[in-house]
């Protein structure tokens, strides 16, 4: 079931969208992931997915920067269709934080932050003062900077994930997607992320991130995109879209919200 703004909320506001999915559709192995997905995001907002696990939200991602590619529809970004901007141009528009953060080989957390401004690199150029610039202050941004030297497959869960925000960061890309950013984060640093992410907002970057925690979700997101096996259910600014019957639509479960003597809101579940 398709909620009432799904498909024309965003043509109703002023601004044009950065992000336009047309029809987008996607299968793995004959088996289809995504149906027929048609969104828009406008520019410097922060845009949540949300959706129970295996809704396709991170295919939804790698769609959007083509780790793969459609099987239908179109896919524009500033009304270039995606597959015809090269690759070298496309990391320098968009990046994508992947779920899984955590490397495998090993690689000093530097060397692999630095490896975010590829490029911007010409074929046989190393970083010049302007990249180690950009880089010290990702890290900063990031919390990284205490553990530039370290090994990369020696971090925790929280640190790998620092480390790829900050790698996304150096690249300068106008549209930063996030997969689950704050999943292996303590409750502080889930803050911090979410804190710098609005500020990139405000510097004029545009976010789409999946996310699970709801909470954080409203808290932070302009916007909300639901996702239900594969297909959109709605995707309207955020107060429109965290009601309460679309929630139990999408994840079965009601939430109820209660606001604490110092006007905190805070949301229940059953
Ligand atoms: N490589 C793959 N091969 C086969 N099926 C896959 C593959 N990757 C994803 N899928 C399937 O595609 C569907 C969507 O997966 P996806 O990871 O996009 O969901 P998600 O909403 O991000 O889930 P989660 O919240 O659990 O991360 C799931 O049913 C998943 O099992």
């Amino acid at each position: 079931m398709l909620c009432n703004y799904a498909t024309n909320w965003s043509q109703n506001t002023a601004m044009e969208p950065l992000i336009d999915i047309d029809n987008l559709s996607y299968a793995i192995g004959g088996q289809p992931i995504l149906h027929d997905i048609s969104a828009a995001f406008e520019p410097g907002l922060i845009h949540g997915i949300i959706g129970p696990n295996g809704a396709g939200k991170s295919t939804l991602l790698r769609n959007l920067c083509r780790i793969w590619e459609p099987a239908g529809g179109t896919v524009t970004l500033n009304g270039r269709d995606l597959r015809h901007i090269r690759r070298r141009e496309l990391s320098q528009m968009i990046t994508l934080v992947p779920q899984e953060s955590r490397v495998d080989f090993s690689i000093r957390v530097f060397d692999f932050i630095a490896m975010g401004r590829h490029s911007h690199l010409g074929r046989f150029s190393w970083l010049g003062y302007h990249d180690l610039d950009i880089i010290e202050q990702a890290m900063d941004v990031t919390g990284t900077l205490p553990f530039k030297d370290r090994v990369i497959n020696q971090l925790s869960g929280g640190e790998s994930q620092l480390v790829s925000i900050a790698r996304a960061l150096v690249t300068e890309a106008p549209i930063i997607l996030l997969d689950e950013p704050t999943s292996s984060l303590d409750i502080q640093h889930k803050l911090q992320i979410m804190e710098l992410l609005t500020r990139l907002k405000a510097q004029g970057k545009t976010i789409l991130m999946s996310i699970h925690d709801l909470d954080l979700a409203r808290r932070y997101c302009d916007t909300l995109m639901l996702l239900e096996s594969g297909r959109l259910y709605c995707q309207a600014p955020t107060e429109e879209a965290f009601q309460t019957a679309h929630i139990r639509q999408v994840f079965h479960v009601d939430i109820e919200e209660s606001e604490t003597p110092h006007g905190v809101s805070l949301l229940f579940y059953a």
